[in-house]
């Protein structure tokens, strides 16, 4: 039978008009006194996924944590549901685009539970070093085994952090405490605050493989973040290195980590999360859980007494304000922009927003950029120009260069924190240059180092709800920043457009819309010395659907193409 306690004393026939909230998991207490004189709050744990769909439809608030699967159906059956409240970071347990559309705001506690999560991650890597699981079953079990558990010290040895964030860093400061060498991947780390801890930042995960003896994730579980070590990683570490993963089930590729156990590509894995959770029977979550060379803790990142105290009173004072018709502080998906500037500014948050992905995803991916420690300055022209309140334009930049990367969901309460968090300069021109503007209002978006060079350029303008990009890098082009896209760099010479159409065609993928955009005027002067060079060009190609790295490498094959990149706007 499911335990039901009704924190307020008052059972389920809770006075008329006052607000409701549901609590399915354990929340420490402090939160939950803060909303008991204003709402009905009634916990009540182990709910099954049926039970959550047939209760939810009478509340107004839902608190959770990790283990309750905040579904589409859920969120459709919760009729009154105003705010999901995470008390936590990471928020994969809730379908939050389904929790958006049905004007559900869904806020979490950004930073109450990071410590904990990074001293949970220097425990278990001390457990793997000394071997503290198996010494501490073996005694229980009345042997005294020295001679087969010597361990390895961490002094001196080097630390692979995949995921300078919060998390991230603390684990990096944590470990040049022990002596650690601290190496770090993360293409949006800030530099300086990295150079600050002592820790080195390399360009990719393949670089750093060879070379750790600990490696350890903490990115969020997100598409790009699924299985990103597998066989192939594993297979380039070295056999004494060690894993640990306190950030989510499936950033390691379960069954490729039982295998690198199993052969001996590695020596041993520290392992807080799991796919499954608790790990069902006869998968690979179950293999890692019980296997001997694995210690494993049952998803414990966050449970500390101070911790699980923040996170309630974080996620509990934001839910207060919501119900009671205020801000929230962290909101995963609040809008940036408040109502009654929404229809003058609507076209171009998203504009700014798109052309923030786009630079992640053009710049950073194919250049081998940073977002972090670059400045950014946006020029509004035009009507734009006129514009006085420009910071929902601001936050909509912040939110589409993090947005691929990050659980930190940018709104207009908090995007200039997020920036300065991430490394990230912004800085707003007005621009009342007389001359001709083809466009009615045009936003230039500009990256420059801090040291002033590798300039790159986005422009883009709105013309009523339609969005336009016009330049990209030094190309200039018409395209509607929307859905997938391919974008190859290559030279404007003849069969190109029929070459990549045959590599696509091959794998049954429709093209939606295809332009080529051509080098701008100045560049062209600039390109001085090779002929071939003013061919260069941009092609871009509208898909209906993501498409495989096979179809990527296919084109990269292709006669004269200098870089291919996907992106999702
Ligand atoms: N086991 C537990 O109890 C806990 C687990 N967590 C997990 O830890 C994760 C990290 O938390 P925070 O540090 O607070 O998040 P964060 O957003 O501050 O940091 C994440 C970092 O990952 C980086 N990143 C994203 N994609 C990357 C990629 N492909 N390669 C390299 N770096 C990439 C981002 O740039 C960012 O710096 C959370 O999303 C959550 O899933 C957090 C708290 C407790
Ligand atoms: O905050 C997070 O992301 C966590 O993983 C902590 O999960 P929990 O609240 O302990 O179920």
């Amino acid at each position: 039978m499911t335990p039901i306690a009704t924190s307020n004393g008052t059972a389920r026939g809770v006075a008329e008009g006052r607000p409701r909230i549901l609590i399915p998991e354990k929340v420490s207490p402090d939160g939950m006194a803060m909303l008991e004189p204003h709402f009905d709050v009634d916990v009540k744990l182990g709910l099954t996924p049926a039970e959550l769909i047939s209760q939810i439809p009478g509340y107004h608030g839902l608190i959770v944590r990790s283990e309750t699967k905040v579904t589409e159906e859920v969120l459709t059956a919760g009729k009154k549901l105003r705010v999901v409240a995470r008390a936590g970071v990471g928020v994969d347990n809730i379908d939050v685009p389904a929790a958006t559309s049905r004007g559900v705001i869904v806020v979490n506690s950004p930073s109450g539970n990071i410590l904990a999560a990074a001293e949970h991650t220097i425990a278990l890597l001390l457990a793997t070093a000394r071997n503290i699981g198996k010494a501490d079953g073996s005694l229980k079990q009345g042997g005294w085994e020295r001679s087969k558990l010597v361990g390895i010290e961490v002094g001196r040895k080097v630390l692979g952090i995949v995921g300078l964030g919060k998390v991230g860093m603390n684990v990096a400061r944590m470990a040049k405490g022990l002596g650690m060498q601290v190496i770090a991947v993360d293409p949006y780390a800030n530099p300086d605050m990295a150079r600050q801890a002592g820790v080195d930042l390399a360009s990719s995960l393949k670089d750093i493989l060879p070379t750790v003896d600990f490696l350890t994730i903490h990115t969020p579980l997100l598409a790009t973040t699924l299985d990103l070590v597998g066989e192939e990683e594993f297979k380039l570490m070295k056999k004494t290195a060690r894993v640990l993963n306190v950030a989510r089930g499936g950033v390691y590729n379960e069954a490729a980590l039982v295998k690198a156990l199993d052969e001996g590509w590695i020596a041993g894995a520290g392992i807080d999360v799991f796919t499954s959770e608790p790990p069902k029977a006869d998968t690979a979550a179950s293999q890692i859980a019980k296997h001997p060379k694995v210690v494993a803790t049952p998803h414990l990142g966050a449970s500390t007494i101070e911790a699980q105290e923040n996170v309630s009173i974080d996620v509990c004072t934001q839910v207060l304000e919501i119900l009671q018709g205020g801000l929230p502080t962290s909101a995963v998906n609040a809008p940036i922009i408040l109502p009654e500037e929404y229809r003058k500014l609507q076209p171009f948050v998203q504009l700014i927003e798109k052309m923030g992905r786009l630079y992640t995803q053009h710049f950073v991916r194919t250049k081998g950029g940073l977002v972090g420690g670059r400045n950014f300055e946006l020029i509004y022209h035009g009507d734009l120009a006129d514009m006085s309140n420009t910071k929902p334009l601001y936050a909509a930049l912040v939110k589409g260069l993090v947005a691929s990367f990050s659980d930190s969901h940018v709104n207009i309460v908090n995007a200039t924190l997020i920036a300065k968090e991430k490394g990230i300069k912004i800085s707003e021109t007005h621009s009342h240059q007389a001359g001709e503007l083809t466009y009615a209002n045009l936003v230039t978006l500009r990256a420059r180092a801090e040291d002033g060079r590798g300039q790159q350029i986005i422009e883009g303008y709105a013309s009523g709800k339609r969005l336009y990009i016009s330049k990209l890098d030094r190309f200039n082009a018409t395209f509607n920043p929307e859905g997938t896209m391919i974008i190859l760099h290559n030279y404007d010479e003849p069969g190109k457009i029929g070459g990549v159409g045959m590599v696509l065609g091959s794998h049954g993928i429709n093209i939606r819309f295809m332009q080529v955009a051509s080098l701008d005027e100045d560049s062209k002067q600039a390109e001085t010395d090779a002929v071939r060079r003013e061919n260069e060009a941009l092609m871009i190609l509208g898909i209906d659907r993501p498409v495989d790295e096979e179809v990527m490498e296919g084109l990269r094959r292709s006669e004269g193409v200098l870089d291919v990149v996907l992106v999702q706007l």
